[in-house]
């Protein structure tokens, strides 16, 4: 035999209007719903019937309650039995169960948040050609109906709040007119909180200076001036509204929350999920009509058509930038120079946003700052660095050579330029090896070679104990008297082992596995044969001195590009500093 579920109803009327929602203060939203909804029922057989809804504050009525009339349809007594007093009923659904299309409520629970402020709850409604109801309902689920002998004087509605002790101030003027105005102001029908009007009419973008209207909207309410106002609309949603582009950088993580309408109610103040994430530089303010709200109406409900209305505004979006790459590159460029980390982050995945970075981003290179697109054309290969530290040690060094270099080290610009051929398979792209650029130094001459032999010779027995290699060769910019060269896969290695002695035996071992496969090359130390002080050095008498000479120089090319200096090396930079002070202070040890 099947049984049915039996319901605690308390239980049910506590779950629905105090857990449901975020905060009491929806309940000037459902108010404001359920009476805007009678008014477009009512207008359905008669579209001239009057359009007012009015808040009475405590501090008008005079005894503590809240009042709220309505010019709409009214309820029959033998609807207030049905509707008022069925929850879960709502008249707003057709046969089949969905939503009707023109109204804002849809699942017959609205009218239950007004129990998170009140005790009790009385609707005095009149119908067409009916008698006035009188409903009164109670937070435990209780309700009574009597028909008064005093008829309301019109249709509508009269909804009374009876506040609950300690929840006074939701009910005040204030507060009041704050959330009327911030739920309703877009609303159709004129609402009125005492004798403040607060509905400011159509949405800004359908004003007669969408433009004006929504940079006032922005300023007011949301409190910036936008960079630019993009239009949005996708049909499909009946979505229409504005995104803005923010002045200022906004944290690609943190995801920025949109303005959006349902049938120009306010939903939500911080909606997620309405744009791509990608697009963390727009905020919108959206109205529309097709899409669904979640039960507690404090979020956009996910569904396909959110995916459809996210993709679209997307495009919209991506639209707009290109748009105005091709005819104000002017303003892209102040666009980028705020928003770049986004626009980059983007391209990454979009090869639209790839070409409009190479296009309009100015990177920083060894020959000037230039985009990227205006460097292939000029240097042929897009050469890079991958880290700002090893562009620092080799922009100079690289340009001398007539190697152009572009410094890849910011966030995202590497791998932007990685997936550049991605545009044209002709694109070459190549990152500079550090370790090629003494390829391309100048030998010295085969005599001055010679004669240098036994320096050499000295020079490496200093930089044995370290594993590097000396190689004296000529090199511009003159004023540099050493270049520590090192190719990326030893370093790694290197960087690698000196954490594989600091980590415990588990993590060890995993780093172990990772240094697996391929012969170190030994770092190179390339003194320039150039430099006035490295040709006096060479023509020193004393080993000794050479010795330590070459540590300093060793050291301070370490420092120079930035390169990690393990015990072994601080060690030697320490000796060779004071060998050094030792030698420049002359005198007579005294004790
Ligand atoms: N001011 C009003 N005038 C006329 N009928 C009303 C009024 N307020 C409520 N009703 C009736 O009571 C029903 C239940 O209202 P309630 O606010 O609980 O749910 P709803 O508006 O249908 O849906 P939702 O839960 O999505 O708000 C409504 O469907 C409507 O028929």
């Amino acid at each position: 035999m099947d049984n049915t579920f039996q319901v605690d109803l308390r239980g049910v009327v506590d779950l629905l209007s105090h857990h449901l929602y975020g905060s009491p203060r929806v309940y000037v939203r459902e108010l404001l719903q359920n009476a805007v909804d009678a008014i477009t029922a009512r207008r359905v057989d008669d579209p001239l019937a009057p359009g007012e809804v009015r808040f009475e504050p405590a501090e008008q009525t005079g005894d503590g309650t809240l009042r709220v009339h309505d010019s709409g349809i009214g309820l029959t007594e033998a609807q207030v039995h049905e509707l008022l007093a069925t929850i879960g009923r709502s008249s707003k659904r057709d046969e089949l169960g969905f939503a009707r299309h023109e109204f804002l409520g849809q699942f017959g629970i609205g009218l239950l948040s007004c129990f998170m402020v009140a005790d009790e709850i009385r609707v005095l409604t009149r119908a067409e050609d009916s008698p006035t109801v009188a409903w009164t309902g109670y937070a435990d689920g209780r309700y009574a109906v009597t028909l008064p002998a005093e008829q309301r004087p019109g249709i509508g509605t009269t909804v009374t709040l009876v506040p609950r002790r300690g929840t006074e101030h939701w009910l005040a003027g204030p507060t009041l007119t704050e959330l009327a105005r911030l739920y309703g102001s877009l609303l159709p029908v004129e609402v009125r909180v005492g004798e403040v009007t607060v509905t400011s009419g159509p949405p800004p973008w359908h004003s007669s200076d969408p433009e004006g209207s929504v940079r006032r909207y922005a300023r007011e309410i949301l409190g910036f001036e936008p960079f630019a106002v993009v239009d949005l609309r996708v049909p499909a949603a009946g979505l229409t509204g504005v995104a803005m582009v923010l002045p200022v950088p906004a944290n690609p993580v943190a995801h920025a929350g949109h303005r959006v309408y349902l049938k120009r109610m306010l939903l939500a103040e911080n909606a997620e999920g309405l744009l791509p994430d990608w697009a963390f530089f727009a905020r919108c303010v959206v109205d529309a009509t097709e899409l669904r709200p979640t039960a507690s109406r404090e979020a956009l409900y996910q569904d396909g058509l959110l995916d459809e209305v996210r993709e679209a505004l997307g495009d919209q979006l991506r639209g707009w930038l290109v748009r105005l790459a091709t005819q104000q590159p002017r303003r892209l460029a102040e666009f980028l120079d705020v928003h770049h980390l986004g626009v980059k982050a983007l391209a990454l995945h979009d090869d639209e946003m790839l070409r409009l970075v190479e296009r309009w981003w100015q990177m920083e290179t060894n020959v000037g700052r230039m985009t990227l697109a205006e460097f292939r054309q000029r240097h042929g290969v897009v050469r890079y660095t991958a880290k700002v530290d090893e562009f620092r040690q080799l922009a100079a060094v690289a340009a001398a050579q007539n190697v152009a270099l572009v410094n890849g080290g910011y966030t995202y610009d590497s791998e932007i330029i990685e997936r550049l051929p991605v545009l044209d398979p002709e694109i070459r792209v190549e990152r500079l090896e550090p370790t090629d650029l003494a390829a391309r130094f100048e030998g010295l001459d085969p005599g001055i070679e010679l004669s240098l032999r036994s320096f050499v010779a000295t020079a490496q027995r200093a930089l044995d104990p370290l594993g590097c290699e000396v190689v004296l060769r000529g090199f511009e910019p003159s004023g540099l008297p050493a270049l520590y060269l090192v190719d990326r896969a030893t370093a790694f290695r290197g960087e690698l082992r000196a954490t594989k002695e600091r980590a415990d035996p588990v993590w060890a071992g995993v780093l172990s596995a990772l240094d697996e496969g391929g012969g170190d090359v030994r770092p190179q130390l390339v003194l320039n044969h150039r430099n006035p002080l490295v040709r006096r050095i060479t023509a020193l008498g004393s080993a000794a001195l050479v010795g330590t000479a070459v540590e300093a120089l060793y050291g301070q090319a370490l420092l120079l590009g930035y390169h990690p200096i393990r015990p072994a090396d601080a060690a030697l930079l320490n000796r060779s500093f004071l060998g050094l002070l030792n030698h420049a202070v002359p005198g007579e040890e005294t004790s």
